[in-house]
Order: C-alpha cells, then sequence, then structure tokens
C-alpha cells in the first residue's frame, strides 16, 4: 500500500478550544488508483491532503507513504521522503513566469543538489506524456490554462514519485479542460503507478476514478469499496 492514513486526527487552535479538521480518518490508496476525496468548503479536504503530504503531523494516528511510517522522523527524514516519493499538484500553477515549460520541469532535479544528469530527457518524456511535447520551450504566459495545469502535473512527476498529491486541479478550468485534466490524470496514475489523491468540491468528472471518499466536518467515509 502506498498511502496509508490510518486513524488520524487533527486539530487547530481555536479560540480558547481546539478545532478538529480531520476526526479519526482512515484511507488506503494502493499504488496505480486514484482516489477523489469530496466535500464541502472547510471540510477538511485541504488538511487531509497536507497531512497525506508530511506537511503537518496529525495529533494522533498513523501516516505511511511507501511503506515508510512518518511518525518520528525529523525534519530532514521529512524533507528528503517529500521529495523522493511525494508529488504536489496544487490548485494554481505557480510557474516561474521566466522559464519554459522544459525548464519548469528541469529545474526540479536542482533542487535536491544532485546533477541533473537525465533531467532533459525526463522532463521531454514528462511533456510528452502530458501532450505538450511542441510546447517545451513555451513561456507560462504563452501557454493557456489548462496546458499550464499539464506543465504543473508533469513537473509533480519528474522526481517519480509514489504518492502524488492534487489540489483542485480543475477549479480554474472550463468543463472540457477540466474533464481532460482528469482523464490525464487517471492515465498517468495507471501508466506511473502512482497512488494518487485528488481532492475537489467538484464531483463532475469523478466517472473514472477507482474510489471516492467524502469529507464532512473531518469525517472520512468510502462509501462501498470501489477500488
Ligand atoms: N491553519 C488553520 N488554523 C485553524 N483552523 C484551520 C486552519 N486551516 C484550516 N482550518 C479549519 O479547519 C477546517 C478544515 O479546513 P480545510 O481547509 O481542510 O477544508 P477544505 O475542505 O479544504 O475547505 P476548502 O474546500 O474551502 O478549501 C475548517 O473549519 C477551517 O476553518
Amino acid at each position: 500500500m502506498s498511502l496509508v492514513l490510518d486513524h488520524v486526527t487533527l486539530t487547530y487552535p481555536d479560540g480558547d478550544g481546539r478545532l478538529t479538521a480531520l476526526d479519526d480518518v482512515s484511507l488506503t490508496v494502493p499504488k496505480g488508483t486514484l482516489t477523489a476525496v469530496v466535500g464541502p468548503s472547510g471540510s477538511g479536504k485541504s488538511s487531509l491532503l497536507a497531512v497525506a503530504a508530511t506537511l503537518i503531523a496529525p495529533d494522533s494516528g498513523r501516516v505511511a507513504v511507501d511503506g515508510t511510517e512518518t511518525t518520528g522522523l525529523d525534519r530532514a527524514a521529512l524533507t528528503a521522503l517529500r521529495r523522493d516519493r511525494i508529488g504536489i499538484v496544487f490548485q494554481q500553477p505557480n510557474l516561474l513566469p521566466s522559464l519554459t515549460a522544459v525548464e519548469q520541469l528541469q529545474v526540479m532535479a536542482h533542487l535536491d543538489g544532485r546533477a541533473p544528469r537525465g533531467a532533459l530527457p525526463r522532463a521531454l518524456e514528462l511533456l510528452d506524456a502530458v501532450g505538450l511535447r511542441d510546447q517545451a520551450a513555451r513561456r507560462p504566459h504563452q501557454l493557456s490554462g489548462g496546458q499550464r495545469q499539464r506543465v504543473n502535473i508533469a513537473r509533480a512527476l519528474m522526481n517519480d514519485p509514489t504518492v502524488l498529491l492534487v489540489d483542485e486541479p480543475t477549479s480554474a478550468l472550463d468543463h472540457e479542460r477540466g474533464a481532460a485534466v482528469l482523464d490525464l490524470l487517471t492515465t498517468l496514475t495507471h501508466q506511473r503507478a502512482t497512488a494518487t489523491v485528488l481532492v475537489t468540491h467538484d464531483r463532475t468528472h469523478l466517472t473514472a476514478v477507482d474510489q471516492v471518499a467524502e469529507v464532512h466536518d473531518g469525517r472520512l467515509t468510502v462509501p462501498a469499496a470501489t477500488v
């Protein structure tokens, strides 16, 4: 199992008390499958993604990424785990304005301090996988919103993550482009055997996902196993 959340509870300070953002949440996402997490605003979706990304430690419960238990890992170990095993696609493609599409990906290979040998062929291969091989030399302002989101997705795959976490990828896109991005995520999940979690409040495009989990007031339910 590539991503396991086991009885995870997360609270935030709230005035004199605590607000429970995740309430005893358990979720398992096997490799090569896509789980959509749906729920209304404020239900806990972003908190779930942040805990899965090991950006926030839960108050209690267990998070395991690609077989590694994250509880008790120090900051350096968590940073390395995120760098090597986790890809994150944020809602807004936060691309660097001055870099071309292929450079947005290549820069990922520089971040861990290793010589980016093989970074260019890999970046081009990933741009090809997201249908943008011929846009490799374009800068963000020369790309459409949907194309920018594809670059964003390709970039998250640069380090060959096991776990892919995606936050509302279709919110800035029209219906057709949103559906295309979801199709692409489904295909990449199967091809690259990632354990993918997609957070969304929009159920329209969810027909092809492997599992839909619903979150309400921090409580997660997975209707009759769909994986
Ligand atoms: N840093 C924080 N400090 C205190 N409370 C927080 C913090 N972050 C989120 N919350 C609260 O935790 C609950 C869950 O928030 P979360 O952002 O996870 O929901 P969400 O489902 O992602 O919402 P949205 O769809 O609007 O992004 C909400 O009640 C929110 O107000």
